[in-house]
């Protein structure tokens, strides 16, 4: 098998490695088959990476094997350029947050207690202890006062899982590891947790390791994504854009399913895109000007502009004369941190065949249309180049 898992996916300048698994393979006592087979694998610093795989591909044994909540059959890790089992194993733990599905929270202590426990462990002072709970509170979006005092039983599911994140966080370790952390929340509230944690990630900037079954969260969440197949193999190893443009064969691409296409507008934002010029009239504009602007335009609709070159409608031309008739009004724009995905939907939702793009102050940028997205995902499911020319990446 190649070797896919060593160095730089996108080929840059190289980042540190946090973690390096070296050949590490796991065999259970009595089973015939590894649960961890020769893994190779470089995990930069600063940088979420995602594991994503079927059930028993191994993902829970890497992580554990990582922290050494487990011993490994043979291999290595190396966390930081040392070998773990070099490190106390307690020591190893306070430099690694670990978080599990549901939290993984002590029922019988409070919230606060929770999340002391590594501060404690490091032997914090209680004023500097108490301090860091109110932090890391904060940080995950609860409320010191209202929740300090709580018992997990108390919290809902999602309100469990940021606690989760916070005690993980809470001796400020090196490295994360999440094992499907958002598994067992409803998809609005895992949405919204998804861009917490990114949020947070931005500004804490940690070492992640990240383990989920679902392909959709594992590219929101990860820089790069290591795809699973049986017994611990990393069949494919690349940031999300890599992984959806050039799966490796077989597994890979049925793993990703035939979504990929769609799912690569959402790697896209506007503000990264060069959008085609569209007609456009201000919003003063007298009749005459509006006729002749119709006139000498092959569009259905002409863009109106107000004050400042906001978009504030639509005019469509019609008949054989191409007449400006009666105008529509252009609800929301889309913004600059918008994705090609983002576009998709408006239009869909307002059943529109364009939609109009402004830049971060609301001013007039571009239009997005639906015949640009039709042939971006169908090219590109087709695994050719886009050969547009209408939307090209800035
Ligand atoms: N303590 C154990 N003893 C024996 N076999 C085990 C043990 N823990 C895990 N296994 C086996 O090792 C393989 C990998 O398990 P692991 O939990 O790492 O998979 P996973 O990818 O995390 O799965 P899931 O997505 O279902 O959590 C599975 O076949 C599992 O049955």
């Amino acid at each position: 098998m190649p070797d896919v898992t060593r160095g730089t996916p996108e080929g840059g300048a190289a980042d540190r490695t946090m973690i390096r698994l070296d050949a590490l393979t796991k065999r259970y006592p009595g089973q015939s088959e590894a649960a961890v087979d020769a893994l190779t694998l470089d995990i930069p610093a600063g940088h979420i990476v995602t594991f994503v795989g079927p059930s028993g591909c191994g993902k829970t044994t890497t992580m554990k094997l990582i922290n050494r909540l487990i011993e490994p059959t043979s291999g290595r890790v190396h966390l930081d350029g040392r070998d773990v089992t070099e490190v106390p194993a307690p020591q190893l733990r306070r430099r690694i947050g670990y978080t599990i599905q549901q939290g993984g929270l002590f029922p019988h202590r409070t919230v606060a207690d929770n999340i002391a426990t590594v501060p404690r462990l490091l032997g914090w002072d209680r004023r500097r202890v108490g301090e860091r709970v109110d932090e890391l509170l904060h940080l995950v979006g609860l409320d010191p006062k209202t929740y300090r005092r709580r018992y997990p039983k108390q919290l809902s599911g999602g309100q469990q899982q940021r606690v989760g994140v916070a005690r993980a966080l809470g001796g400020d370790p090196q490295v994360m590891l999440m094992d499907e952390p958002f598994g067992a929340i409803d998809p609005l509230n895992r949405e919204a947790l998804q861009n917490e944690f990114l949020r947070i990630q931005a500004a804490v900037r940690k070492t992640i390791v990240f383990v989920t079954h679902d392909m959709d969260e594992a590219i929101k969440m990860g820089d790069r994504i290591a795809i699973f197949g049986d017994n611990g193999r990393v069949l494919q190893y690349d940031t999300p854009e890599r992984i959806l443009a050039d799966p490796a064969e077989g597994f890979v691409t049925e793993f990703i399913g035939s979504g990929a296409s769609v799912r690569r507008l959402s790697l896209t934002r506007l503000e990264s895109v060069v959008l085609p010029d569209w007609p456009t009239v201000e919003e003063t504009s007298d009749g005459e000007t509006l006729r002749a602007a119709a006139r000498g335009s092959d569009r259905d609709y002409l863009l109106v502009l107000g004050d400042g070159r906001r978009p504030v409608g639509w005019l469509p031309v019609t008949g054989e004369d191409r007449r400006p008739g009666e105008r529509l009004p252009l609800l929301s724009p889309l913004g600059p941190r918008d994705s090609l995905f983002d576009a998709l939907d408006h239009m869909l939702t307002v059943n529109a065949s364009a939609a109009a793009v402004v830049d971060g102050d609301g001013r007039y940028r571009g239009v997005v249309e639906m015949d640009t997205l039709r042939e971006l995902i169908n090219t590109r499911a087709a695994g050719a180049p886009s050969s547009s020319d209408h939307l090209q990446e800035a």
